[in-house]
């Protein structure tokens, strides 16, 4: 079967991230956004039919949200995604709204950018995909900035792919706009949702993103001043910055990944001592350490426990080497495995840091199994 055509960016151990574009353009409209969110993510991005490098017999008259949310899904399969955060402009961001709903069990997170649960019914839709397919795409695209941009802002590239569109492919795509409305289903989708707007967005105005956001459960709402229909395009960081705190997540994941690694009464004690003077601290730690360096798959639990007992090692940090030793343990390092960790440190740190670790280690092992016995 052939698939829709995408680019893939970033480490192919980090979360996937797919992210979608709107009528008329292609995965270009992400340029100014995908390379920093790659820097932590495997990010997927995806040409609708017949727009960019995607074929456009993979659509036909009639198509729905559906069908595309199927080819998405099947990008997905063979690129062996299971699960993705997936973030998507407009119909892009409908069929994110379609994957939330109906196949929840593939979707971490959903960020739906310029979109909406309806596009003003079916008669505008209807009316553009028949002058599509009887006069092409050029006299649309002559209007596409003042569709997309505020102010004499464009993107000529973008422009270039909407009149280089597949007249039949873009109807298709307007056919699924027109027959699109999911608004009954919104209070279903119960992944964490993030609604942005473009504020001078005359498409899909803000009020449509605030449908979303007050019948999805939990959702966060974030109204960009100064965008119009393409906000990744005209307002990137504005986009970004709403992007990573949404995908971030890093606290609370990071949270659960340091109960996992550092066990429930450690970080107990560690929340129970928090102050208004290191609560920053804390959360800076969560995300970053925990949040961002021991989620990354790159490297496994195990691999991470022996490169911190040897950096604390090296630095003489002898009570987080205890907490450390505790760590391993649970990240599945047996005694003699420490132990050999430790016999290194003798060359590259020094004998008497060394000698300090192994005393240090002794101990906590000790009363490890004194617990266990
Ligand atoms: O190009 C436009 O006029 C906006 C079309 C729209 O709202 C659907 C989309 O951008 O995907």
């Amino acid at each position: 079967m052939t698939i829709l055509n995408h680019l893939t960016e970033g480490p192919e151990s980090a979360p996937p991230l797919l992210l979608g574009p709107s009528l008329g353009t292609s995965y270009a409209l992400w340029d100014e956004v995908a390379p920093e969110l790659s820097i932590g993510h495997r990010v997927i991005r995806w040409d609708l039919p017949g727009h960019g490098g995607s074929p456009a017999h993979l659509i036909s008259a009639g198509a729905t949200v559906g069908d595309l949310a199927d080819l998405v899904l099947a990008l997905a399969d063979s690129l062996g995604v299971e699960r993705f955060a997936y973030a998507g402009v407009s119909l892009g961001g409908a069929v994110g709204l379609h994957l939330a709903l109906h196949h929840p069990e593939r979707v971490s997170s959903l960020a739906v950018i310029c979109s909406s649960a309806h596009f003003n019914g079916a008669k505008p839709w209807e009316e553009r995909a028949a002058l599509v397919r009887a006069e092409g795409l050029a006299k649309l695209a002559d209007s596409a900035n003042d569709r997309w941009f505020t102010g004499g802002f464009t993107v000529p590239g973008l422009v270039r792919d909407h009149r280089d569109a597949d007249p039949e492919a873009y109807a298709a795509c307007c056919d699924a706009l027109a027959a699109f409305d999911l608004r009954d289903g919104l209070a279903g989708i119960s992944v964490p949702t993030l609604l942005i707007a473009g504020r001078d967005d005359p498409a899909t105005p803000p009020a449509h993103l605030r449908e979303i956001a007050d019948a999805v459960p939990g959702s966060t709402l974030v109204e960009i001043p100064g965008a119009s229909h393409l906000a990744p395009a005209q307002c990137p960081e504005a986009v970004l910055t709403a992007l990573r705190a949404h995908l971030g997540g890093g606290a609370r994941r990071g949270m659960a990944v340091r109960r996992e690694v550092l066990g429930d009464a450690h970080v107990d004690r560690a929340q129970a001592r928090q102050t208004p003077f290191t609560a920053r601290f804390q959360d800076f730690i969560s995300r970053y350490a925990w949040g961002e360096i021991w989620t990354d798959e790159t490297l496994s639990r195990r691999e991470r426990s022996m490169i911190t007992l040897t950096a604390l090692i090296a630095h003489g940090h002898y009570e987080e080497l205890a907490m450390h030793v505790r760590a391993a343990r649970r990240n599945g390092l047996t005694p003699e495995e420490i132990g050999a960790v430790l016999l290194q440190t003798a060359v590259y740190c020094g004998v008497p840091a060394a000698n300090s670790a192994f005393a240090t280690a002794q101990r906590v092992l000790a009363e490890e199994d004194g617990a266990g016995s």
